[in-house]
């Protein structure tokens, strides 16, 4: 693919070059742009980090990550494109004096786009000593990385401290699973098809559940975990956003500020869960020693750099009700945890059932049709359906089979690349377009809802239930939907075919 004219050159500034998140993910997704072409050619990438390094030392170390973390095959031709746009600035992001170096290293005439993949404590620091070299204008980005705060008052100091230095359309706050191409996919699928559009509420669907599972545990970051646990780290952000696309209200058009308007309006019409409601609406669990995918695993409380004592949840389920006309009656069920048996995220819609059996007795309870959106991996899209088993029987009765109609994207789209979500995401934020990133309120209204539970588990003061690695979490998550005759969709291990 070639890039679009339109597209403007821009220094590309990536505050904590260094860091996990940037070896792991963005320089990796920055190689690929490259590759697609998508960069243009005078754009440049410049690393910061307080490191004292060279630029030809950066380079190499860039190399090597994006080997490591990128492509099995390395292109050498991509990477001789994308080695000459390449600098490095050493900073101590909390001096102001230290910025002087900006000086130098941009061009105030071109657009500027700050990537703050730093811990959020110091974005207040980065702006004020961007502001303090007097290059911010209106032509700057900043890009925010999560979790923004631990709490609703935390994250309107850290709001407040960037908005000082940058009105709202300069803020692009990064929720890494709005790149996803399949949580994308979400509103085609549901505005571009009348089956979907027509049959989207409370008078056609049962219940909705959300999982996102993972297999992992905390990889190395025990710090930044425990403080956060689950529901921070997932729930307030990543859940929340595949939750609101699914019941958000049609866009007028697919502005940023449309979708974001109807995504608040979810969010806000989240029912409060608190002290009165925390133990039929909410389970939370931790992992112990099991076994994933054949593999020993430790506990949480085993991990490397553990406090024994932590009570931080590894695994939240909760039953949300969303009080609008669209879905009233209609729960939606997430589910998130590491350690659980496979990494899998999907999307089940449950339809309601038949109101009227033809089929006679043997099929008593005619399943309700299910419509699977598999966002990763293995990513596609299937809806199960009643089929009749063709044949003659002697009594001239029917039998019937479900069956699925799989539209799996590897096969259906084999020649297309699925990018990583970062890819988009940098795409998006160089063209200037916020659609994919949350606005302020949006981050707040999350967090009302979140510490709204958080607060009531204090009070609890019970500890999070243990559940096996490689388990699908504490036995009450089944309870969460049993009580209403309901059950998790039994997430496959992989649907890949070898
Ligand atoms: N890692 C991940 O998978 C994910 C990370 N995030 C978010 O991305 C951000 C970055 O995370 P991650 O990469 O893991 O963090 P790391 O700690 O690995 O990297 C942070 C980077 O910031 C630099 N830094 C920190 N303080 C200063 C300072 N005062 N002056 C100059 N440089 C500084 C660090 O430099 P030094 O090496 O010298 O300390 C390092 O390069 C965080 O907000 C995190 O929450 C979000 C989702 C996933
Ligand atoms: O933001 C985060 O997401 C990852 C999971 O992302 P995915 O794209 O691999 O599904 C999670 O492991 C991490 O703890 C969290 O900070």
């Amino acid at each position: 693919m070639v890039m679009d004219n339109s597209f403007e050159p821009c220094d590309f500034v990536l505050f904590g070059t260094l860091g996990d998140l940037s070896r792991r993910k963005l320089l990796p997704s920055l190689y690929q742009l490259e590759k697609a072409e998508l960069l243009h050619p005078e754009t440049k990438i410049i690393g910061v980090a307080r490191q004292d390094v060279s630029t030809e030392d950066y380079k190499i170390e860039v190399r090597k990550n994006i080997e490591k973390f990128g492509d099995k095959d390395f292109c050498e031709e991509t990477w001789a494109r994308m080695e000459e746009r390449l600098q490095y600035a050493c900073v101590d992001m909390k001096n102001t004096e230290s910025y002087q170096v900006f000086d130098s290293v941009v061009d105030a005439k071109r657009t500027m786009v700050c990537y703050l993949a730093t811990p959020p404590a110091i974005y207040g620091d980065i702006c004020r000593g961007l502001h303090s070299c007097n290059i911010i204008d209106s032509s700057v980005r900043v890009v925010l990385e999560k979790p923004i705060g631990h709490d609703l008052e935390s994250s309107k100091i850290i709001n407040d401290q960037v908005s000082e230095y940058f009105k709202e359309s300069q803020i692009y706050r990064i929720d890494h699973y709005l790149g996803k191409e399949t949580v994308l996919n979400l509103i085609a699928l549901r505005f571009a098809n009348s089956i979907f559009a027509t049959n989207w509420d409370h008078n056609s669907i049962d219940h909705v559940q959300i999982t996102v599972a993972e297999s992992v545990g905390i990889e190395g970051r025990w710090g930044y975990f425990d403080d956060a646990g689950q529901m921070r780290d997932m729930v307030q952000n990543h859940l929340l956003q595949v939750l609101s696309l699914i019941a958000m209200e049609p866009p007028a058009n697919l502005n940023a500020d449309s979708i974001r308007d109807e995504k608040l309006k979810v969010l806000k019409a989240l029912r409060p869960i608190n002290l009165s409601n925390i133990n039929e609406s909410t389970v939370r669990g931790q992992y112990t020693s099991g076994f994933v995918k054949g593999e020993e695993v430790p506990g949480y409380l085993e991990e490397e750099g553990a406090n024994t004592r932590s009570r931080t949840e590894t695994f939240v389920a909760i039953k949300a009700d969303i009080d609008n006309w669209r879905w009233a009656g209609v729960p939606f069920y997430l589910r998130t945890g590491k350690r659980l048996p496979t990494k899998v995220s999907e999307v089940v819609i449950y339809f309601k059932r038949q109101p009227h059996n033809l089929f006679g007795d043997s099929f008593q309870n005619l399943p309700p049709n299910k419509l699977v959106i598999r966002l990763q991996p293995d990513e596609g899209v299937e809806i199960t359906v009643m089929n009749k088993v063709p044949g003659l029987t002697s009594s001239g009765s029917m039998d019937l089979q479900k069956s699925k109609l799989d539209l799996s994207f590897s096969e259906a789209f084999s020649e297309e690349r699925i990018p990583d979500a970062y890819e988009k995401l940098l795409l998006e934020v160089m063209l200037g377009n916020q659609a994919l990133f949350v606005r302020r309120d949006e981050i707040e209204q999350a967090w009302n809802w979140v510490d709204s539970i958080l607060e009531a588990w204090k009070h609890t003061n019970e500890p999070p239930e243990p559940y096996q690695a490689g388990t699908w979490g504490p036995v009450d998550s089944i309870g969460l939907l049993a009580r209403a005759n309901r059950s998790w969709y039994e997430s496959k291990i992989s649907r890949k075919k070898k």
